[in-house]
């Protein structure tokens, strides 16, 4: 329809985000780790980010390349492999997440090089 003809960019990346979200089961990545919770996050962490963030800058329009929402996509699952231990679920979907998600962010670049 029109509306992706005018912006390519935001129809792809709004369907990667959805792609994302939906092999989040555990949704481990749907939300910002909540500090009141787990107050030494940021002693680890220094730019916490997680997919409502990510659809919020979306809808803000501050991807300007499918690289700029990769950038961020690879700092979530850095974050979550730095802070938790291997033998938790956490780590385990942070892994999963990265080879899941770097599968559908490659496909998008080949399907869109001009948005890249
Ligand atoms: C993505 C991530 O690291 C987390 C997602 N939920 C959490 C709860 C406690 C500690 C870490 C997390």
């Amino acid at each position: 329809c029109l509306w992706f003809e005018l912006r390519p960019l935001e129809s792809v990346l709004r369907t990667l985000l959805e792609a994302l979200k939906a092999r989040d089961t555990n949704d481990v990545f749907g939300q910002p780790v909540n500090i009141k919770e787990v107050p030494d996050y940021l002693d680890i962490v220094s730019h916490p980010m997680d997919l409502s963030t990510m659809e919020a800058k979306l809808e803000r329009r501050e991807y300007e390349t499918i690289g700029a929402f990769e950038a961020d996509f690879n700092l979530m699952v850095n974050n979550c492999l730095a802070y938790n231990r291997k033998d938790t679920m956490f780590y385990r979907a942070g892994v999963r997440m990265r080879e899941q998600g770097n599968t559908l962010i490659e496909q998008a670049r080949k399907d869109y090089p001009d948005l890249d």
